[in-house]
C-alpha cells in the first residue's frame, strides 16, 4: 500500500462471474448516459483495481497521464473507452468504501440515480435521499470534481507538467512561518485574500487582490492565503498569479478543495508556493500520495483536520510537517475555536510536539484574546481571513487582530 503511490501499474483482478461484469457495464452505461459495447459487456476479466488497493483521484492522475502519453500515439477504440469507463466507475465505488471505512462522511460524487424502470415513490426518495449533497462542503466537492474534470480536459497532465519548467519558483512556506514565529514570539499569520464565502456572504465590495495581499505583505503577514474557488468563494487563480506577478513576497497557499492530484500541478503552473487538502474530503491514501506529488514539484501541503479522528488520522501518516485545526466545521459552518484547544491536548498534543509538526490554527479569530488562546493552546501559526480583509486598511487589521505592530 505504501508503495502505491510510485506504481505505474494498477494490480489486475478478474471479476469473477460474468454476470456482475453486465450489470456494471450496464450500470455504468446509465450513469455515464452512455452505451457499453458488446465487447465490454461480454468480457469477465477486466482491468481494475482491487478492493486491497483502492484507487484514488492520485492514481487516476496517474492514468491520466498515460492515457494522454498514449492517446497522441493510437487513438483509443471502443472497446477499450469501455473498459476505461467501467473501470473508473469501479475505482469510483472502491473510493466510497474506503472513504467511508475512514470516517470519511462526504462523497466524492453523487451517487447513480436509481434504475430507469424505478418510477413513482422510488424516484422522489432516491433524489432526496441520495443524488442530493448532504451538506455545503459536499456540494462543493460534487461540484469541483466536474469542474475539474474539465479543466483536466482542456489541459491534460503531461501539457501541464511542460508549464512546471516555467512557473516562478516555490518559495518556503513553513520556513517562513517558523521564521515570524522566532521573530514575533507570535504564531506566523497567514493572511486570508478572500473575498466571499458560502457561510458569510460577500466580506468586501471593492476587492483588489493585490491591494490586499500587498496591504498584508506590509502589515507583517508571513504567508498568504488565496482562495481559488470561483463558484462558492469568488476566488480565482486569476488573483493567485496576478498576486505573484505583483512581486509579493510572502510565499502563496492555493486554498482550494483538491480532489485530484492534477489540481496540485495546476496551482504550481500558477504560482502557489503551498496546497490545502482537506482531511474530510480525502481518504488517507490520497493525502499520502498528494503530500509526495506536493513535495515532487516543490508545493508545501497543509493538510487540513477539524476532529480528533481526523487529526489522528493525519498523525498516523509519516512525513507530514503541516496541520491546520480549521475552527469552522465545513459540514455545519459552526465554529468554536476551541476546537484548537481540543484538538492538541493530552496525547495528541504530545505526538505532534515529538513530530516536530507545526500546527496552524484556522477560522474565527478576531481578537489579541483570540490569538493568545489558540497560541497558548500550542499552535505556532494562525490562518485569518475574515478579520482582516474586512477592515477597510488590511495593514491596521492585522496590528488590531495582534494587538500590536508585527510589522517590524
Ligand atoms: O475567515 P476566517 O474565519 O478567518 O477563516 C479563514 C480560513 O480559515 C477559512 O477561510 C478556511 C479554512 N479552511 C478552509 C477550507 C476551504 C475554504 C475556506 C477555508
Amino acid at each position: 500500500m505504501e508503495g502505491l503511490a510510485s506504481l505505474g501499474t494498477i494490480p489486475k483482478v478478474s471479476f469473477p462471474p460474468i454476470s456482475s461484469s453486465i450489470r456494471r457495464s450496464k450500470f455504468l452505461s446509465r450513469r455515464l448516459n452512455c452505451r457499453p459495447s458488446m465487447d465490454a459487456l461480454s468480457r469477465n476479466s477486466i482491468s481494475v483495481a482491487s478492493s486491497s488497493s483502492p484507487i484514488s483521484p492520485a492514481i487516476r492522475a496517474q492514468q491520466t497521464e498515460s492515457e494522454a502519453g498514449s492517446a497522441a500515439a493510437s487513438p483509443v477504440n471502443e472497446s477499450e473507452e469501455n473498459d476505461l469507463k467501467v473501470k473508473e466507475w469501479e475505482v469510483g465505488m472502491f473510493q466510497d468504501e474506503v472513504a467511508a471505512s475512514q470516517g470519511i462522511r462526504i462523497r466524492r460524487r453523487p451517487p447513480t440515480g436509481p434504475p430507469l424502470h424505478y418510477v413513482g415513490p422510488f424516484q422522489f426518495r432516491l433524489q432526496n435521499e441520495g443524488n442530493t449533497p448532504r451538506n455545503i462542503l459536499e456540494e462543493i466537492i460534487w461540484y469541483k470534481d466536474k469542474e475539474v474534470s474539465q479543466m483536466k480536459e482542456r489541459r491534460p497532465l503531461f501539457s501541464l507538467k511542460k508549464d512546471l519548467d516555467s512557473a516562478p519558483p516555490a518559495r518556503d512556506f513553513l520556513g517562513a512561518l517558523k521564521a515570524a514565529y522566532l521573530r514575533t514570539n507570535l504564531p506566523g499569520l497567514i493572511a486570508e485574500v478572500k473575498k466571499a464565502s458560502p457561510s458569510r456572504g460577500v466580506l468586501r465590495e471593492d476587492f483588489d487582490p493585490v491591494e490586499i495581499a500587498q496591504a498584508y505583505e506590509k502589515g507583517g503577514a508571513a504567508c498568504l492565503s488565496v482562495l481559488t474557488d470561483e463558484k462558492f468563494f469568488q476566488g480565482s487563480f486569476e488573483n493567485l498569479q496576478k498576486i505573484r506577478n505583483a512581486g509579493v513576497e510572502c510565499p502563496l497557499l492555493c486554498k482550494e478543495f483538491v480532489v485530484d492530484a492534477w489540481q496540485i500541478y495546476y496551482a504550481r503552473s500558477k504560482g502557489a508556493d503551498a496546497i490545502l487538502l482537506i482531511a474530510a474530503v480525502l481518504p488517507d491514501l490520497d493525502i499520502k500520495y498528494m503530500t509526495k506529488i506536493c513535495k515532487m514539484v516543490g508545493l508545501t501541503p497543509l493538510v487540513e483536520v477539524h476532529d480528533e479522528k481526523e487529526m489522528d488520522r493525519m498523525l498516523a501518516i509519516e512525513g507530514i510537517e503541516l496541520i491546520g485545526i480549521n475552527n469552522r466545521n465545513l459540514e455545519t459552518f459552526k465554529v468554536d475555536i476551541s476546537n484548537t484547544k481540543k484538538l492538541l491536548e493530552g496525547e495528541r498534543g504530545q505526538k505532534i510536539r515529538e513530530k516536530n509538526i507545526t500546527i496552524v490554527g484556522e477560522s474565527g479569530l478576531f481578537t489579541p484574546d483570540d490569538i493568545a488562546y489558540v497560541q497558548e493552546a500550542g499552535v505556532k501559526a494562525v490562518l485569518v481571513g475574515e478579520s482582516i480583509v474586512k477592515q477597510s486598511d488590511p495593514t491596521k487589521g492585522i496590528a488590531g487582530l495582534f494587538g500590536k505592530d508585527i510589522s517590524a
